[in-house]
């Protein structure tokens, strides 16, 4: 054991690096780049990458779509930077809000050839600091000389893909018992992922028989329903229904999985609220943000249900995408049970929208 951080450590590290808008240093084999998330971009950093070459911008696919600028490298979009762009530009590219009064950004500099395998690998480590998906790539010469001399974290392709593609191990953390309106035996258990990412819950009602199926339901979190009571979504009710059915059946496990707004951060998901007051759906919103409709990882839920030693779940639930989930990474799912509360006029259209596009059952 030395005390150098490990691939996990440096990751969590450049997550928080992203965030406060400070470069990362990507290397894959021989090549290598300073990245920076857009979102958090300054102005005096943007200085300064100029004034150690020619950045790129890195977008989705999904971003691009609106930009009207095709991808040549299938899910992202490369694009040079000319030198008279500034932060609003960037700004502008990364955040859909304006794009209805301000539709033009072009003419766009697309890059081909070569590879594209470092701004991949910044897209996805924005997305899971929950930044939208658009960052600066700067290629450099010698990364590993760059990152000791300038005090910046340094990830090595080969070894953060395969952590960044992997559910990171749970370990539970605390468990305490925790009378509810829906149930006196309730327990409510606290899981913690090894990548230093958020903690996700399990609340479980009764004394479940581990050797018979469980009622249970995956909630992600939801804080404008869950808690404010919002009316453009159904999960408030969703989660209230689901606890009192296991209270009136006396035993169910719920996970309130950390996944806000389907898994791209609350901020995202309030991006995405204002582009729906624009008469986006919910769909196209996530799409015009750059993000997939859906960006939760379930594999999450099922590593709890089976550490808690559970085999097989009754799922509450519309969503056929968690039935999948969990049965292809070993729980056995002998029934799906309808969740459909919480129906109002302004959710209408958004349940209409997941039941056409996202194939939720009716
Ligand atoms: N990005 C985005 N997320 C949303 C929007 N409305 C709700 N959400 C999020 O969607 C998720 C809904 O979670 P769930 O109720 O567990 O999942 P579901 O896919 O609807 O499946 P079931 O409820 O099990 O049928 C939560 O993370 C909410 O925060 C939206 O308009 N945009
Ligand atoms: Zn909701």
């Amino acid at each position: 054991m030395t005390l150098a951080p490990s691939i996990i450590e440096r990751l969590t590290r450049a997550r928080g690096d992203l965030r406060m808008g400070v470069p990362v240093v990507l290397t894959d084999g021989p090549q290598a780049a300073l990245v920076v998330a857009v979102e958090a971009l300054s102005a005096a950093r943007l200085e300064a990458l100029r004034g150690m070459g020619r950045p790129e911008l890195a977008i989705t696919a999904r971003r691009a779509e609106t930009l009207k600028t095709p991808a040549y490298d299938g899910d992202l979009v490369r694009l040079a930077l000319s030198d008279d762009v500034g932060l609003d530009w960037l700004a502008a590219m990364a955040d859909p809000a304006d794009d209805l009064r301000v539709p033009m950004k072009g003419p766009f500099h697309s890059l081909r050839g070569g590879s594209a395998s470092l701004h991949r690998a910044a897209i996805a480590l924005a997305k899971s600091a929950h930044l939208l998906p658009a960052v600066l790539v700067l290629p450099v010469t010698d990364g590993a000389a760059l990152a000791a001399s300038g005090n910046l974290t340094l990830l090595a392709l080969a070894e953060a893909l395969p952590e960044l593609d992997r559910a990171s191990p749970l370990r539970e953390v605390i468990s305490a018992r925790l009378p509810m309106a829906a149930s006196q035996a309730g327990r409510l258990h606290v899981f913690r992922p090894e990548d230093g990412g958020e903690d996700h819950y399990a609340i479980e009602i009764g004394r479940p028989d581990r050797q018979h199926p469980v009622l249970a339901r995956l909630h992600s979190a939801c804080f404008t329903g869950d808690v404010l009571g919002s009316l453009k979504c159904d999960c408030g009710p969703q989660l209230r229904a689901a606890l009192a059915q296991m209270g009136a059946e006396g035993a169910g496990v719920l996970l309130y999985l950390n996944q806000e707004g389907r898994g791209i951060g609350l901020a995202n998901k309030m991006r995405a609220y204002s582009l729906q007051d624009q008469g986006f759906d919910t769909v196209q919103a996530n799409h015009r943000l750059g993000f997939e409709d859906d960006e939760r990882d379930f594999r999450l839920g099922a590593g709890m249900l089976r550490q808690m030693g559970f085999s097989a779940v009754r799922l509450l639930t519309n969503n056929p995408r968690k039935l999948a989930m969990l049965a292809a990474n070993g729980l056995t799912v002998t029934e799906r049970v309808a969740l459909h509360v919480g129906q109002t006029e302004q959710n209408a259209a958004y349940l209409a929208t997941k039941a056409a596009k996202s194939g939720h059952l009716l």
